[in-house]
């Protein structure tokens, strides 16, 4: 892509579907990522809910998410392929807490491999254990993820939605991964913890790339 593409081109879109199990925390990193709020209160998805957010990736390029997020009981129905249809990115996300939510991706992936075989780009697939906050309640070795990802060319992903520690990083990470931009440790430092109004503080540059973000 050419500067002047990026800098007056129109936004990129990004089709990015989060699957996984019920409960495990997909919509809570949908509105902690595109609406910066958390709800203890557990409110069941049923099909699908959408998200938009508009991020400034390096290079000022423009590049607006759709984040798809699927309900956990729509494995097994007819419309699971129609959502999964079309993305460039795949969330899989488990709880760090439930082994059987991580056991569970397994059944997802092979949905996402039946839908995406004959394409001819594949999606980048991303793994997410979130509820990192629970640390101390953790059943899913770190080691078993590692192997999944290794296995399956996964990006490798640990966030809280409650908290919101690394949620920014991990849409940023990936929409870059997708469009083939590198991130510097620097930038990917910044967007560790917390929204990406608490980015601002630790530099000029950085401030400005944060306001420019619209919710
Ligand atoms: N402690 C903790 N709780 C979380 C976190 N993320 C989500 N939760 C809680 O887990 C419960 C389920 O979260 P949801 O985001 O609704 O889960 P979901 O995967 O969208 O569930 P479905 O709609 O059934 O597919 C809620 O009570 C959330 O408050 C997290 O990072 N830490």
């Amino acid at each position: 892509m050419s500067d002047s593409d990026s800098e007056e081109g129109p936004d990129r879109q990004l089709k990015l579907v989060v699957l996984g199990d019920g409960t495990c925390g997909k919509t809570s990193l949908a509105t902690r990522f595109a609406q910066e709020t958390f709800g203890k209160q557990y409110k069941q998805t049923i099909g699908l809910d959408f998200f938009l957010k508009r991020i400034i990736l390096p290079g000022n390029l423009n590049v607006t998410l759709q984040v798809w997020d699927v309900g956990g009981q729509t494995i097994g129905g007819k419309m699971l392929d129609k959502y999964i249809y079309g993305a460039q990115g795949i969330l899989l996300v488990y709880d760090i807490t439930n082994c059987q939510s991580f056991e569970n991706l397994e059944d997802w992936y092979n949905v996402v491999k039946k839908v995406t075989e004959e394409s001819e780009t594949q999606p980048l697939v991303a793994l997410v254990g979130n509820k990192i906050d629970l640390e101390h309640m953790r059943t899913v070795k770190v080691d078993k993820h590692q192997r999944f990802c290794q296995e399956n060319n996964f990006s490798s992903h640990f966030v809280s939605a409650k908290t919101g520690d690394s949620v920014f990083l991990c849409f940023q990470r990936i929409a870059a991964d997708i469009l083939g931009i590198k991130l510097n440790k620097a930038e990917m430092e910044q967007s560790q913890h917390g929204s990406v109004y608490n980015l601002c503080g630790s530099g000029q540059e950085n401030c400005i790339t944060s306001s420019k973000m619209a919710k």
